[in-house]
């Protein structure tokens, strides 16, 4: 049977049918995130501040990724502004991604894993921060893109 020969929503493989295409092109949005383990495999999330978009969701430090600019120096340079922390593009493993249909923008981002930085995690931006357990993320709201992502963490580093 093909793939194409079932009814409902949801092919062979349990794969829900992909949204219509906007009318006009998407605006595409690489933004580089990290997901930063202490030695308790614990991962550290920030709650987005009240008057920006998706307020009081919890994320994956980094963010936009400025033109010309590499993905990895983008994301150290977040990690020094959001969070005062030193880290090197030698420290950042590849490790996913999310790919999210956003009304107004598509966003790409790849997510790094990292495990060595200087300094403490401290918020500089007003937003609040949490080490937390990858098995309870879930506990966590996250913006939509990042739901995909937590199921991947906890396969790839356990919970
Ligand atoms: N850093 C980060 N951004 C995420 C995650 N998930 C997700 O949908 N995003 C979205 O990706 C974009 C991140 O860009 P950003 O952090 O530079 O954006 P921002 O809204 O804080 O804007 P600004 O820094 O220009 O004020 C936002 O639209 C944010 O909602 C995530 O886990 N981490």
């Amino acid at each position: 049977m093909a793939a194409t020969d079932t009814a409902g929503d949801e092919d062979l493989y349990g794969c829900a049918a992909a949204p219509a295409l906007p009318a006009g092109p998407a605006k595409l949005l690489l933004v580089v995130a990290v997901a930063l383990l202490d030695v308790d495999n614990r991962v550290l999330i920030a709650k987005r501040p009240e008057g920006k978009a998706m307020a009081g969701l919890w994320e994956f430090p980094g963010g936009k990724v400025a033109p010309g600019e590499r993905p990895e120096a983008a994301l150290v340079r977040e990690l020094h502004e959001e969070l005062g922390i030193d880290t090197s593009t030698s420290c950042l493993a590849p490790a996913t991604f999310a790919s999210h249909a956003y009304p107004d923008f598509h966003l790409l981002m790849p997510v790094y894993v990292c495990r060595q930085w200087r300094g403490t995690p401290t918020p500089r931006e007003g937003q609040e921060l949490a080490w937390v357990r990858i098995s309870k993320l879930r506990d966590y709201p996250m913006p939509p893109a990042d739901l995909p992502l937590i199921a991947m963490l906890r396969d790839m580093i356990g919970g």
